[in-house]
């Protein structure tokens, strides 16, 4: 190694003391906003928010410095080239208050919001979320989801176009087109966009056929002013605020109702677990593969359930507080499946948090962003098993038949097969937002031309470029990339199936569960230490054998149902998709 190389190491484990002081203080600042929201901690947030851009702009400017080209060790290169992108850093001070202070606002709308009917004031979680979820009445279903809108999104309208060009200003300092392509520069994948349409493409087809069931099944509950078989099937009606998971309303879909069920949350009422049952019972999944446990700073530090004195961001998180010893998550848990499976997603990053600790902090991150909102939800693939339920007491002895597998299979797929093109569409939105094809002035038009395209909805009042739905999701007011959870829900069946075939399973994908499997635990466990240290593919490699994203063990998963589905719609005549594309229901 030469002395410019030497000089390169020192500086960088300087900088990797530094930052981790410095973003345990932002850390630490955000997570009493987030867990308290008020001006004096937003005002704290954004000054640590500052102090953490300062020490990335003087390090980053140093790293820029080093001519790291015919250094011979690959890692500090690595560390060296992630250094140099400093991303928001790269505005002025004034511009970096100016942006802070838009997110900050618009996740303060968001998480603040309020659904008032008479003197009855409804917040998103659990309020809004539950009425989505439980009711079967046409106009109060219509009354959460334009009400939740009206008090979100459209207050944010006019910060979105800041908040766009400001993002747009700092990726292009940083050498990007713009912020799209600066999201997308995470996966090393210069032909991301290209790859994810191609998965897309490959799984249209099961989602059209699940869409024309559930659509049938809505139009015997609606009726024909409220349903055509040929047309999108209105947003309000799938049991999510979003229509991007559907497995609140398995009970009108189900293929087989005297056949065994699924569902354990009855059970998880009857037996009054608790937020605090959840979260161990998650902890055992993860340590009977042998995985870390989470430590005692985790149950001392975390918010499992919602305060009653206080607004706090509802939406599940988990967090890294750059120390190597303080790891939490914010949930405001309710008891049931939905949560149960929540649960083991949050706690997905933490074992990833976890297993990393010891990387440089340039490198305490996914392989790509997909694989970190993986993780849990390989683990829920095992845990959900009708097997595995079962064996935590939640569920009577399950009776193994086709048709309690066909019950199964649907409701796992109203929540992996429904989410795709959502999970597609919503970056499909904001990577055309920030590059410029969809104008201000197109915003909820746009947005609602891809959710047309890809889901198959439409609204179920009149739009206008007054709303701003976009911003109803968390996601979007966050400044939280989305396209990571399209990758996940498909990388997450590759992972699953290597980890089955690792822990000895030989049966159905559907069914194999990897408890207490050290051989699979391992598998993950070495992977997930790797954290970013190495290009993405080189991490699938290590996991499934393979160096590509494949969306072929989704569909090993769900063959049994997708043919069960074929024959379903292929008997009532279905037609997929949605020809009669600008129908709207009676008002
Ligand atoms: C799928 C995504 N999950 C998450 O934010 O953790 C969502 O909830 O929209
Ligand atoms: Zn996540």
């Amino acid at each position: 190694k030469n002395a410019n190389e030497r000089e390169a190491e020192d500086f960088l484990s300087v900088y990797n003391s530094t930052a981790e002081e410095v973003w345990n203080a932002y850390t630490e600042a955000s997570w009493t906003y987030n867990t308290n929201i008020t001006d004096h901690n937003n005002q704290i947030m954004l000054e640590k928010n500052l102090a953490m851009s300062n020490h990335t702009l003087q390090y980053g400017r140093q790293a820029r410095n080093f001519d790291f080209s015919d250094f011979t060790d690959s890692e500090t290169q690595r560390l060296l080239r992630k250094l140099s992108d400093i991303d928001k850093a790269a505005l002025t001070e004034e511009k970096q208050k100016e942006y802070n202070q838009i997110v900050s606002d618009m996740e303060t709308i968001y998480s603040k919001a309020k659904v008032c009917k008479g003197d009855k004031c409804m917040p998103l979680d659990p309020d809004l979320t539950e009425i989505m979820a439980k009711s079967r009445d046409y106009d109060e279903l219509l009354f959460a989801w334009k009400g939740w809108r009206d008090v979100s999104g459209k207050l944010m309208r006019g910060k979105y176009t800041r908040y766009v060009e400001l993002g747009n200003e700092a990726a292009t300092l940083n050498g990007h087109a713009d912020n799209g392509a600066y999201w997308r520069s995470w996966y090393e994948t210069p032909t991301l966009e290209s790859e994810v349409e191609r998965l897309y493409h490959e799984l249209q087809p099961l989602y059209h056929e699940l869409h024309a069931y559930v659509r049938r099944a809505l139009y015997k509950k609606y009726g024909d002013k409220k349903i055509n078989l040929k047309g999108p099937i209105p947003a309000h009606l799938l049991g999510n605020m979003w229509a991007q998971s559907w497995s609140n309303i398995y009970d009108l879909l189900v293929p087989y109702p005297n056949a065994a069920q699924v569902d354990a949350t009855p059970a998880m009422i009857a037996q009054k677990w608790t937020a605090k049952r959840m979260f161990e019972e998650s902890d055992n999944f993860f340590k009977s593969l042998g995985l870390i446990p989470m430590p005692d700073e985790f149950w001392e530090k975390s918010m499992i359930e919602k305060p009653s004195d206080r607004d706090v961001v509802c939406h599940a998180s988990a967090w890294d507080f750059y120390n190597r010893k303080d790891f939490r998550i914010k949930q405001c848990t309710v008891v049931n499946m939905d949560d149960l499976i929540t649960v083991h997603h949050e706690m997905g990053h933490v074992q990833y948090f976890l297993q990393y600790k010891d990387q440089p902090v340039t490198f305490r991150e996914g392989a790509n962003p997909g694989f970190h909102e993986a993780i849990g939800d390989v683990m829920a693939l095992s845990v959900s098993t009708p097997k595995h339920l079962h064996s935590i007491g939640l569920l009577e002895k399950p009776d193994e038949n086709e048709e309690s597998d066909i019950n199964y299979l649907m409701s796992i797929a109203l929540d992996k097969i429904a989410f795709l093109p959502f999970g597609y569409l919503m970056d499909q939105w904001r990577w055309k937002v920030f590059d410029g094809r969809f104008p201000d002035s197109e915003y909820n038009q746009q947005w609602w031309n891809l959710r047309l395209k890809y889901q198959g909805v439409c609204p179920p009042v009149l739009r206008s470029e007054e709303d701003f739905d976009p911003g109803a999701k968390f996601h979007i007011p966050a400044n939280v990339p989305y396209i990571r959870y399209f990758v996940s829900f498909v990388i997450q069946f590759q992972f699953h199936k290597a980890l089955c075939a690792a822990a000895g399973q030989t049966g159905p994908l559907h069914k194999c569960d990897i408890y207490q499997s050290l051989d699979a635990g391992k598998l993950l466990g070495d992977a997930m230490r790797l954290g970013n240290s190495k290009p993405w593919p080189e991490v699938m490699m290590a996991i499934t054998g393979n160096t590509s994203m494949s969306a072929e063990p989704l569909v090993e998963y769900f063959k049994p149902l997708i043919s069960w589905l074929e024959k379903e719609n292929r008997k009532n005549s279905e037609t997929l998709g949605w020809p009669d594309y600008s129908w709207t229901p009676a008002m």
